[in-house]
């Protein structure tokens, strides 16, 4: 659809379509529905950043712990989100050496105990050995930072996630 479409929906059929943007968090598209109409999809992810921008701490760490887990339980037990299935096995999750799934495992498990939720990246936007470097790298963090960290990549992945259902603005030709 394009941005004008996506004005045009009724408040459910917009929660809808842009309630999953943001990982299991139908509260973002739901709040941001007040803004419209919005200009273009630019406008449209603008609302959704500052949305969560403006978020208490508390609130940036419960979007952050409503992800799942990369290569984690709900990818084992096939209960991802259509989303989350598609870009966890882009990503090659889906497809891991039972040492690598072990791996993935002790990382992820030791870094919610340090942090308190799940360590988030923009699958899409990276590879098996991106990740597990990154999640390595990542770890050595201090708390803030990596809540920032993990907010960001959160923005990628929603971003992409828009992309997927809002035709980008029309260039306009010369
Ligand atoms: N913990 C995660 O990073 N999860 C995910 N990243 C994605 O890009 N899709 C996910 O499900």
């Amino acid at each position: 659809m394009d941005i004008s479409s996506a004005n045009s929906l009724s408040y459910e059929d917009f929660v809808d379509t842009f309630g999953n943007v943001v990982e299991k968090n139908p509260l973002v598209a739901a709040a941001i529905w007040s803004h419209r109409p919005f200009a273009n999809l630019s406008e449209l992810e603008a609302r959704i950043v500052e949305f969560i921008d403006k978020l208490p701490e508390s609130g940036k760490e419960g979007i952050l712990r409503c992800h799942p887990d990369l290569a984690g339980r709900d990818l084992q037990r096939g209960t991802l989100t259509r989303d989350s299935q598609d870009e966890q096995s882009q990503a090659g999750m889906a497809s891991l050496t039972p040492e690598e799934t072990a791996r993935m495992y002790r990382l992820n498990t030791e870094y919610k105990r340090r942090f308190g939720f799940p360590f988030i990246i923009c699958a899409k936007m990276n590879n098996k050995a991106a990740i597990l470097r990154k999640l390595s790298e990542r770890s050595g963090n201090d708390l803030a930072k990596e809540r920032e960290c993990a907010i960001d990549e959160v923005k990628k992945i929603s971003s992409l996630r828009l992309r997927n259902l809002v035709l980008p603005d029309t260039q306009h030709k010369l």
